[in-house]
Formats: structure tokens, C-alpha cells, sequence
């Protein structure tokens, strides 16, 4: 691990990954190899997760095609110094800010999404100019092996590389130094990550889980709410990182909700489920004993059914269900979906805010003043508002969690950020010594005075009052010089 590092390390002090058409070339390659090998991808995806290639080209090879598109349309901006306002101390110099490319990222995926989760976040690494090594989940194989057959025929092999493996190969390579390290999966690991990280004050940004709860308001028409939380509920079988966790409403709608719910899941995969080409399995053996073990002791209103052969779990709706219950205590990341009754809003609020900070947060309601009130008073990773899952499709909005759910963020230009370090710049020139005496010793009261008129001075003023404010300082600057020569 240490000659790979080492090896990406050099090409980029190289300086190779930096020129922008470098960048651009790179993500067109990227692009190609979507397109080129789309079949392959999808098989790999439909292997690891028992998904439809439909689902998996929309639910992930679209995502990297949007990100590339976005990053490809815009790099030229993104990579140029933005100037920046100046003070009367600097008013004849030249400030700005250049984002530049960190170094060596580690990009650590997660097996739910396999292809996006790695993909997304190597697409923003290749924009900001950096190296980068990614290291799929060994759970969901097919597509870690597919990433570490095809990148290398598309990408410079210097810069980007895959490594293959589970804890071990993980653990030793997070013994590396990394300039910045993105990990996706859950909140224990984050620690691990982030504690290996702490060793060489290398940034991360930690894209975890948590229990996004959905609060549905009295007055909705729950033949929309409930088609849009059981789209984005049993998606994936319940294994989205924002999928909605728990539904937080008033006792007098469970009836309604589970009844809707249930019409929508036969609409959307028919009499027979396990024959759906659009519902998908749990990853393991593992997380299906898991899953089925929180189902013990619930009041099932409709689902429920599992088949451990195939990992097969019904989508399933509890009713009643008490938040101190296993299944209301950790995430559940599967396709069962809790109901805890709630007498009103207020009380939503105040459960919301008991727990930890979850990655998304979920309101349907029609009353405006009290979807803006439950924004301000909760804290989450994201919101979408009417609906679920959708605040993670729109790449201008950042993407990632808050307290436990995570830190820091991508997608988009939140990537590129990201992956770049905003470097402050400041170019003075050799000339206009005299103005500087200010600042030199010995001090004086009069040069605090002149300092507060330079340092402290607003300029929110519009041209005119600007160019007078300039004139002011260039005379300033005239007389200091005199007095003090
Ligand atoms: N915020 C997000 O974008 C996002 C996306 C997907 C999943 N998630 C969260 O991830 C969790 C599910 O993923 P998971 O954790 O089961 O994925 P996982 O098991 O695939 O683990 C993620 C990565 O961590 C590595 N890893 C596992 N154990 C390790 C260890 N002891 N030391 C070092 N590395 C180790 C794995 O090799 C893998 O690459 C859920 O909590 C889910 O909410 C978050
Ligand atoms: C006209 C058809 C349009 C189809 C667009 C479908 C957009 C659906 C997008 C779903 C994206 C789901 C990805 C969720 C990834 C979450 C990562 C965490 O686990």
C-alpha cells in the first residue's frame, strides 16, 4: 500500500493532474467508459444487489453521467481565481482566492449503491485536479471487481488506482498518509476512519447513516404521501442511506397510511413481490437476520413475510410501535417501516430532537408556517419537503449529514470544493515602501490612528464613495510619508 501511495503521490507532485485540460480528458475518459461499458456496470450492480438493470442505470449509473455532464460544462469557471474585496491597505495589490488540487484522496465506498457512492466522489476528485485512490465494498463484489477491471483502461494509471478488499487490505491502507479521506458507510467505522486519520491531521468528510424520520401532517392526501414514502421507502429494499427510517404522525392516520401503503406496493410490484423485477434483496445473510430479528415483538400491519433462502423481506409496515423498541434504536436498513404515533407537531419536534442528528428529514404537509418551523427547529443532514430521497438528486445542493449522520459534504461543486483547498492569495509589489512605515516599529498613537482609519473603514459604499475613499488614502498614504520621513 505504502509503493502505491507513494507511487500517486509522486505523478501528482508531478504536476500532471493539474492543467485543466488534463482534467477534462480524464472525466471524458470517465465518461466513455460509462458509456462503453454500461452493460457490464449494470450486470455487475444487478449481480450484487439483485437489481433490475432499469433500476440500476436510473438509480445509479445516472447520477455519475449528470456529475460528469455538470463537471465538464463547468470546470473551466470553477478552476480560475475568483478576486476577491480589498481595504485600503491593499487597494494596489492583487487578492484572490485559487482553489488547488489537495493531493492523494482515499475514497472508501459503501456497498448499497456500489457504483454511484464510489463513482460520485472519484468524479469530483478528477475535477479538483487530485490523485485518488478508491476502495470499493467487498459486499457487493461484482461492482468492486467490474471498478478495478475498467478504470485502468480508461484512466491515467499513475493518478487513479482501486484497491480490492475488505477490513484488512482497509486498515492498512487508512494506515497511509491521505491529504483527504472521503468514507461512506456506517457510524462506527467512521470513528475508525477518523481516528486513522487523526494520525497525519488528514480532513475527512464522513457520509454516514442514522434514522431519517417523516413526519406526515394531518390533512395530506395520503394517496400522494404514502406512493411517494413507498417509492423511496422499499427502493433498494429499504437500503438507501435517506430512506425515510420511521413515519412520526397522529394515531387517527395509521389505518389510512398502512391502507395506502399497501395498495401502492401492489400497484408498484403486483400480487406477487418476490417476483417483481423492481424489488431487490438484502445484501447478506447477516443483515437479513438483523433486519428480521427487529420485526420480534411488533405489531405487523401488513408485510412481514421473509424467505431466508433468497434474503427475501416483505415490505413491512409496524403500527403503534414504541421508540423504545430495538427497531426505533438503531437504523433499520431494510424494508420495514415503523409508525410512532405523535399527538401533534410539537411533539414530533421534541422526538426528533432527542435523538441523533439523522441524515435526512422528512415533512409532508400542506401548512407552510409549520414545514418552515419544523426546518428551524430540527437539525438533519438534508430536508425534502412532500416528498423523499429527491434533495439528493439536485447535484447544486450539498450532500451529506450533520453530528452523528456525518461531516462535510459533495455532489457537484460541493465536490470539487471539497476536494480543493480554497488557497488565499495576496500579490504586493516591491514599490510603495513608504505607506508600510505604518506598520513598522516603533509604534505610535498617531500610526493606531491612521491604522484604524485604514484598517476599520467600510466600503460598502458604492463606486463613488469607493473612488473617494481611494483618493483619501492615496493623500493619506502622501502625508504619513511625509511626517514620518
Ligand atoms: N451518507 C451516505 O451517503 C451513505 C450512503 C450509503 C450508506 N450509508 C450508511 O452506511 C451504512 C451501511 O453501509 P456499511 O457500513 O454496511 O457499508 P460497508 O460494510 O460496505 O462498509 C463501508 C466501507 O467500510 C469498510 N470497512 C468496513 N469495516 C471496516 C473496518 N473495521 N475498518 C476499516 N474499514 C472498514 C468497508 O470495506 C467498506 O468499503 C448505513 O448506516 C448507511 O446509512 C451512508
Ligand atoms: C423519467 C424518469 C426519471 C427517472 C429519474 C429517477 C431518479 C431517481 C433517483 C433515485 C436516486 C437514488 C439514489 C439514492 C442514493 C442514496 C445514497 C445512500 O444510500
Amino acid at each position: 500500500m505504502e509503493s502505491l501511495v507513494q507511487q500517486l503521490r509522486q505523478t501528482f507532485r508531478s504536476g500532471r493532474s493539474r492543467p485543466l485540460r488534463f482534467r477534462l480528458q480524464q472525466l471524458q475518459a470517465l465518461r466513455r467508459m460509462v458509456q462503453e461499458r454500461e452493460k457490464d456496470i449494470l450486470s455487475a450492480i444487478a449481480a450484487d444487489l439483485c437489481k433490475s438493470e432499469f433500476n440500476a442505470y436510473s438509480q445509479e449509473v445516472i447520477t455519475v453521467l449528470g456529475e460528469i455532464d455538470l463537471m465538464l460544462g463547468n470546470l473551466h469557471e470553477w478552476v480560475t481565481a475568483k478576486p476577491v474585496k480589498k481595504n485600503l491597505l491593499t487597494m494596489m495589490d492583487e487578492a484572490y482566492i485559487q482553489p488547488e488540487p489537495l493531493g492523494v484522496i482515499l475514497i472508501i465506498g459503501a456497498w448499497n449503491y456500489p457504483f454511484v457512492l464510489t463513482m460520485q466522489p472519484l468524479v469530483g476528485a478528477i475535477a479538483a485536479g487530485n490523485a485518488v485512490i478508491i476502495k470499493p465494498s467487498e459486499l457487493s463484489e461484482n461492482t468492486a471487481k467490474i471498478l478495478a477491471k475498467l478504470l485502468p483502461q480508461y484512466l491515467d494509471q499513475d493518478l487513479y488506482a482501486v484497491v480490492n478488499g475488505g477490513v484488512e487490505e482497509t486498515t492498512k491502507l487508512l494506515e497511509q498518509r491521505f491529504d483527504h479521506i472521503l468514507y461512506t458507510g456506517n457510524t462506527a467505522v467512521g470513528k475508525i476512519v477518523m481516528e486513522a486519520a487523526a494520525k497525519y491531521l488528514t480532513p475527512v468528510t464522513l457520509e454516514l447513516g442514522g434514522k431519517s424520520p417523516c413526519y406526515i401532517d394531518e390533512d395530506c392526501d395520503l394517496g400522494v404521501v404514502c406512493r411517494r414514502i413507498t417509492w423511496g421507502k422499499y427502493m433498494n429494499c429499504g437500503q438507501t442511506c435517506i430512506a425515510p427510517d420511521y413515519i412520526l404522525c397522529e394515531a387517527s392516520l395509521q389505518s389510512q397510511i398502512v391502507q395506502k401503503i399497501k395498495e401502492t406496493v401492489k400497484e408498484f410490484y403486483g400480487e406477487n413481490i418476490k417476483e417483481s423485477p423492481d424489488y431487490e434483496r438484502i445484501i447478506n445473510l447477516r443483515h437479513f437476520k438483523r433486519i428480521q430479528s427487529l420485526l420480534e415483538g411488533q405489531k405487523i400491519a401488513f408485510g412481514g413475510e421473509t424467505d431466508e433462502a433468497t434474503r427475501y423481506i416483505a415490505p413491512t409496515v409496524l403500527t403503534d410501535v414504541d421508540p423504545e423498541t430495538r427497531v426505533m434504536q438503531e437504523e433499520i436498513f431494510g424494508p420495514v417501516l415503523p409508525i410512532v404515533p405523535v399527538k401533534n407537531a410539537d411533539e414530533a419536534i421534541n422526538f426528533i430532537n432527542k435523538r441523533e442528528k439523522p441524515l435526512a428529514l422528512y415533512i409532508f404537509s400542506h401548512n407552510n408556517k409549520l414545514i418552515k418551523r419544523m426546518i428551524d427547529e430540527t437539525s438533519s443532514g438534508g430536508v425534502t419537503v412532500n416528498d423523499v430521497i429527491m434533495h439528493f438528486t439536485l447535484n447544486s445542493l450539498p450532500f451529506g449529514g450533520v453530528g452523528s449522520s456525518g461531516m462535510g459534504a459533495y455532489h457537484g461543486k460541493h465536490s470539487f470544493d471539497t476536494f480543493s483547498h480554497q488557497r488565499p492569495c495576496l500579490l504586493k509589489s516591491l514599490k510603495r515602501e513608504g505607506a508600510n512605515k505604518l506598520r513598522y516599529p516603533p509604534n505610535s498613537q498617531s500610526k493606531v490612528d491612521w491604522a484604524k482609519f485604514f484598517v476599520l473603514k467600510q466600503f460598502n459604499k458604492g463606486k463613488l464613495g469607493l473612488l473617494l475613499l481611494t483618493f483619501l488614502g492615496v493623500v493619506a498614504a502622501v502625508i504619513i510619508k511625509a511626517l514620518l520621513e
